[in-house]
């Protein structure tokens, strides 16, 4: 682990759109420990799209795919980047608990709306093409439950992908000193 940090692994955990994926990445290579997207792993595992899954197979399929490639860390310790919904199943946020530091990546609605409607981002989620804003809205309030029993939360509304990076280091020395 590099940083000079004595680290498990990170779980970083939050809705659609608070940067998981891309905040993962800067942290896996702060860290020197390696990236590992669930999403990705999903992907490569069944040779399918999120996007396909959800439609041939269903959410619940997925699901299922999710609670499995959570457990399948093949790495002694990484930087896992979860999938928005992986915390709604209880028994998944106990284990990454048991496992290792969950951060929650606290962005606002609005914030986060505006970056899932840029097509890039909005076309890979088959959650936002099947649903309204205030579906979303609605899930998101849901959701926010679940994110809160992190160990820790960070506020990223007014940050770039690398500073909340920089704020995770920071909180992380804290949460284990
Ligand atoms: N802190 C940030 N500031 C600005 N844009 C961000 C930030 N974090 C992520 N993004 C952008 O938001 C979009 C979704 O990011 P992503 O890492 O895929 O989030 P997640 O994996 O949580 O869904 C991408 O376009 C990304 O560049
Ligand atoms: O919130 C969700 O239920 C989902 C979030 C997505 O990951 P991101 O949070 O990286 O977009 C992906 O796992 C799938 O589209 C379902
Ligand atoms: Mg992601």
């Amino acid at each position: 682990m590099g940083g000079g940090l004595k680290l498990n692994t990170i779980y970083l955990v939050g809705f659609m759109g608070c940067g998981k994926t891309s905040v993962g990445k800067y942290l896996s290579k702060q860290l020197e420990v390696p990236p590992y997207d669930v999403d990705s792993a999903i992907e490569k595992q069944r040779g399918q799209t999120i996007k396909e899954i959800f439609h041939y197979e269903g959410e619940e399929a997925f699901r299922n795919y999710e609670s499995l490639a959570i457990r399948q860390l093949p790495l002694e310790h990484a930087v896992v980047m979860t999938g928005g919904g992986a915390v709604v199943r209880e028994e998944n946020l106990t284990y990454m608990k048991s496992k290792g530091t969950v951060i929650y990546l606290k962005t606002s609605f609005p914030v986060l709306w505006n970056r899932l409607m840029k097509e890039e981002e909005r076309k890979k989620r088959p959650l936002l093409l099947t649903n309204t804003k205030e579906d979303i809205f609605q899930l998101y309030n849901e959701r926010s439950k679940h994110y809160e029993k992190s160990d820790i939360t960070i506020l990223t509304d007014d940050l770039t992908a690398q500073e909340v990076c920089e704020q995770i280091l920071i909180e992380l020395q804290r949460f284990n000193s």
